[in-house]
């Protein structure tokens, strides 16, 4: 099958999900000519510009080969930083997979590759009968798990990978990233998530000090089928 993009998603909110899929889309750049990095659904806005922006939609932004327009790699910005079903409720708004899906439709038109970034965890509720696992369903992506590696992260990937697999689509690896600077044994529970996730790794980010990792200089690991025409 023609690799098209990924569905990025994590085992919580805060994992570094943003970090590693600006990672990605930098590696991706290496070997495909337009890449673009999609935030279907963003809770909770920034002022910026005179305006109000998704922090998330920004990094991807900055990560991506092509440019946009916003309403294609950013469709539905909610002003709360809550899950986007509250976020949406609060907003006075109901949120549907249709305008999601159409704007990734058009949004592949303009990119070879494109990186979908969740929101939280894979079953974060977007509505009072869909989650976020059913958007990565509709869009048919490989999946690239980020494990935030703490203490509770092991429960949290296993459960996850499971989940994933059980709602049909496919675990094309896990980045597994350190959150925690002073996490113990961070080693031996990334062996324990190699041996057991049955996807590969991809890379392992370090704790950076503020202000903050450079996702630039983050090294990952490509599936084969991922590596396009200019490797
Ligand atoms: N390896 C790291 N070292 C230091 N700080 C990190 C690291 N990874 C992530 N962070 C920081 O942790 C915070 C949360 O990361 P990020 O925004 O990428 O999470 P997320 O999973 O995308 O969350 P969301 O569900 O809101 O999209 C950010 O401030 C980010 O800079
Ligand atoms: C606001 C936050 N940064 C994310 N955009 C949304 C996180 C939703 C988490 C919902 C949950 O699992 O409880
Ligand atoms: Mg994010």
């Amino acid at each position: 099958m023609v690799f098209e993009g990924c569905f990025v998603t994590g085992t919580d909110t805060g994992v570094g999900k943003t970090l590693v899929s600006a990672a990605l889309l930098h590696t991706l750049a290496r070997h495909h000519a337009r890449v673009v990095g999609m935030k279907p659904v963003a809770a909770g806005l920034v002022p910026h510009a005179g305006g109000w922006v998704a922090e998330d939609a920004l990094a991807l932004r900055a990560a991506s080969s092509v440019r946009v327009p916003p309403e294609l790699d950013c469709p539905v910005a909610l002003p709360d930083p809550l899950s986007p079903h509250l976020a949406a409720r609060r907003a006075g708004r109901l949120l549907d997979l249709a305008p999601m899906l159409d704007a990734y439709r058009q949004l592949r038109t303009l990119a070879d590759v494109a990186l979908v970034e969740g929101a939280g965890g894979w079953r974060v509720p977007l509505n009072d009968r869909q989650t976020l696992a059913d958007l990565a369903v509709a869009l048919g992506l490989p999946v690239v798990l980020v494990v935030g590696l703490r203490l509770g992260c092991l429960n949290h990937a296993l459960l996850t990978a499971e989940a994933i697999r059980r709602d049909g689509l496919t675990l094309a690896g896990w980045v597994a990233n350190s959150v925690d600077p002073d996490m113990a044994c961070r080693d031996e529970n990334i062996d324990t998530l190699r041996e057991r996730l049955g996807a590969p790794l991809l890379g392992v980010v370090p704790w950076q000090a503020p202000p903050g990792p450079d996702a630039r200089h983050i090294a990952l690991q490509l599936p084969q089928a991922w590596q396009g025409p200019q490797s």
